[in-house]
């Protein structure tokens, strides 16, 4: 039957464009002639037969036939881009399907060709020690360290001054290693949690066990002094009254809980770094979290929470962080004067439970008191929005998302609500029109966000959309949009104005839609377009795997997607701006949400350039990395190699929370579906002139109207 698809393949042109397991949609097999022939009716759909992995060749050769088409012999099976390999498992290798740490070496070689820095070689392997996604580190090291050494002994001539120094291979790949360790941790991480990697030997080491700690005590306090001075004669007098409670709270010395709340442009970053700036000149320790990546790079020295603290993904009412009782992370928290946490209300309150417990269980050795107070007694500002994106529950209802967030939590009772209510960023140096259109479009903001715009039923209204931000009387709405959002958008591309694309995006609900229009704006840039594809596999952690494998097969994992996870296939061309989707070197500004726009794409590695946060411009080299989805709605653990990229030309909004934008197209051609997502789509601008949307209605006509959900019930106890 498999021998007669390739003669099949051989007679006829029209299967050519289908995999074997298509085959049968359009041919039938014959039993009787061993042939297939042309179907005349009726539909089937074909499987092709388990294959264990200890199967050797035909496990590869089954895989390929998922992906291969029109093969009229064993040698096409085995011939990717016209690359014909020795054998199906290396055909495997160069299509992405194969999860083999050869595939790093060769991401650094080709990365090397290049001829960037090697600095950003060895940034490409850190990330890649980051995300734990080398079986065996040392021997991707071992392979690769001369590459990534390349510019140590012309930086130690530099260093030290002589041009005639001459450094032995051991001298060199040491401090290569020690630049290595440098960039892991900056990011709270040593060589040391890498038990088969080498370590380097030398002074460095000797300070990792307090690199935490030191980085937080080791700012300018000078330069703090005055900055907390000039912050302070800033602050407005609400301002001044939130600034007064907390610092009196810390000069009482029995710790306080805080929850400020105020909605965008009331000033709270401002309060943030004015908080930073009085602790740390001080040499007290602030730790600075967000819970999103973007909310982080605003704070100074800031990190997202679950990183900072260790959270587990996969969270419940009885978690701890995963910071064990003698490590670097429990030694500063245990030192730890005032943790700030930004855009709180999107974190489970799971979450909080966590860390409030193991604070608890650090200080306890030190205080037994501390184990009566919330947080042993830190001072914990938490600052948010509740009109924004409560917790993701998978499959959750209404009730099921007010009761995960943080004002459901038993610790609330211990909170104070401060409140900001003067908006800081329509102050009276502009113009008095546009003043006061900014004011009218603040209002209408709030009033959309706190639920007050048409008739509410059961948490649920059809608002009219003003007539200035609809998207009307068009030939082709959609068209409309994308020129709104990205007008001369080729050109843009050909000048790879880098400025352009990092204010500028389309939202939407669901990724369905995102998808659709990436795939049509990619459709109009020129160039080659490459397709990536994962290599997918059922966790060996899982209890029931052996009894999963036959039924999850690879084709079946490749089929699974969600919000936060890359496609098993991406399409990618140069010039396309791109979201991270993962926390690759946050020091540098490089964690989930980071937007960067593709500049090189290898067979193993893509190179591309930041723009949003502070290092936008700076080249990145990106691996593909292992992700582990925690939707619980999936049947089994599986996880994910692949690029951690998703096209950003259109995302959805949920993914838009903590961005900054100026020139926005909503795209509604299904109303949202969750508390918060409206606002959240219209608040990303500064201004009413940069938003535009696109409704339509049941029937795909566009319409001035849409829904806006908002669960008001969050709002109650925030008096
Ligand atoms: N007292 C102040 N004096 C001068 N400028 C201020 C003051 N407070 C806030 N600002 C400025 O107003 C703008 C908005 O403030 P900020 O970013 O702190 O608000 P936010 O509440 O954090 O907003 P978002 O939630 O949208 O991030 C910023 O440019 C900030 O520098």
């Amino acid at each position: 039957m498999f021998e007669a698809w390739m003669e099949a393949n051989r007679k006829y042109d029209d299967g050519r464009n289908l995999t074997y397991s298509e085959f049968p949609t359009k041919f039938v097999y014959n039993e009787g002639t061993h042939e297939w022939t042309k179907r005349k009716k009726g539909f089937a759909v074909g499987r092709i037969n388990h294959v264990p992995p200890g199967a050797g060749d035909d496990f590869y050769l089954r895989i390929l036939l998922n992906f291969q088409k029109g093969c009229k012999c064993y040698e096409d099976i085995r011939t990717i881009n016209g690359v014909k390999y020795p054998n199906f498992k290396d055909a495997c290798y160069s299509l992405g399907l194969l999860d083999d740490d050869k595939e790093y070496i060769d991401a650094i070689k080709e990365a090397n060709l290049w001829g960037g820095s090697t600095y950003y070689l060895r940034q490409l392997f850190a990330s890649l020690l980051f995300s734990n996604s080398m079986s065996r580190p040392e021997f991707v090291w071992e392979s690769c360290w001369k590459l990534l050494s390349d510019d140590i002994l012309h930086h130690q001539k530099k260093v030290i001054g002589r041009q005639d120094l001459i450094m032995s291979d051991e001298e060199i790949k040491n401090n290569a290693l020690a630049e290595v360790e440098r960039i892991l941790q900056s990011n709270g991480r040593s060589l040391k949690d890498y038990p088969t990697m080498p370590v380097p030997t030398g002074v460095l080491l000797s300070n990792v066990h307090n690199k935490l700690v030191l980085d937080e005590l080791s700012y300018d306090r000078a330069s703090l002094i005055k900055q907390h001075e000039e912050y302070l004669s800033c602050l407005t007098a609400e301002q001044r009254n939130v600034y007064d409670r907390i610092m009196t709270a810390a000069s009482d010395n029995k710790g306080g809980l805080f929850f400020l709340y105020g909605f965008g442009g009331t000033g709270k970053t401002f309060i943030w770094k004015t908080l930073s700036a009085a602790f740390r000149s001080k040499g007290e320790i602030v730790l600075n979290v967000a819970s999103s990546g973007i909310a982080a790079l605003l704070l100074p020295g800031g990190r997202t929470a679950h990183s900072r603290f260790a959270i587990p993904i996969e969270i419940n009412e009885k978690s701890t962080c995963n910071i064990k009782m003698d490590s670097p992370q429990a030694e500063l928290l245990s030192k730890t004067r005032l943790i700030i946490w930004d855009e709180a209300p999107m974190t489970h309150r799971f979450c909080f439970e966590a860390l409030d417990r193991t604070i608890s269980d650090i200080l306890k050795f030190s205080n037994s008191n501390c184990s009566k107070v919330p947080f042993g007694g830190i001072i914990v500002v938490l600052g948010g929005d509740f009109r924004q994106i409560l917790p993701v529950v998978p499959y959750g209802g209404r009730q099921e998302i007010v009761k995960a967030t943080i004002n459901s939590s038993d610790l609330w009772d211990s909170y104070e609500v401060l409140t900001l209510t003067r908006n800081m960023r329509l102050q009276p140096s502009s113009l008095n029109q546009d003043l006061t259109d900014l004011r009218e479009f603040s209002d209408w903001l709030l009033k959309i966000g706190n639920g007050e715009v048409g008739e509410d039923v059961d948490g649920e209204a059809i608002i009219e959309i003003p007539n200035e931000m609809l998207i009307k009387d068009s030939e082709n709405g959609l068209a409309d949009l994308v020129d709104f959002a990205y007008p001369n958008f080729l050109e843009k591309i050909k000048t790879n104005d880098l400025a352009f694309f990092q204010e500028r995006a389309i939202l939407s609900p669901t990724l369905n839609d995102v998808a659709m229009l990436n795939d049509h704006l990619m459709s109009f840039i020129l160039g080659e377009e490459r397709s990536y594809l994962s290599s997918d596999s059922i966790c060996k952690d899982d209890i029931s795997f052996q009894n999963d494998e036959e039924t999850y097969s690879p084709e079946v994992l490749n089929t699974f997607t969600g919000s936060g996870l890359p496609n098993h296939k991406l399409n990618f061309k140069v010039g396309v701006p791109v979201m991270l989707l993962r926390n690759i070197d946050q020091s540098n500004g490089l964690c989930n949400g980071t937007r960067l726009l593709i500049t090189k794409m290898g067979n193993h590695v893509i190179e591309a350039k930041i723009l949003s946060g502070n290092n936008i411009g700076q080249i990145v080299l990106i691996p593909r990395m292992i992700m582990t989805p925690s939707n619980h709605s999936l049947p089994i653990k599986f996880q994910r190699r692949q690029f951690p990229l998703v096209r950003c030309f259109a995302m959805t909004i949920n993914k838009s929370q903590g961005q900054t934008l100026s020139h926005v197209g909503i795209y509604l051609p299904r109303p949202i579906f969750s508390h918060g997502q409206l606002y959240v789509a219209l608040s990303r601008v500064r201004s009413k002139q940069g938003l535009k949307i696109l409704s339509l209605d049941n029937e795909g006509q566009i319409s001035n109207k849409t829904t806006n959900i908002v669960f008001k019930e969050v709002f109650h106890r925030l008096a």
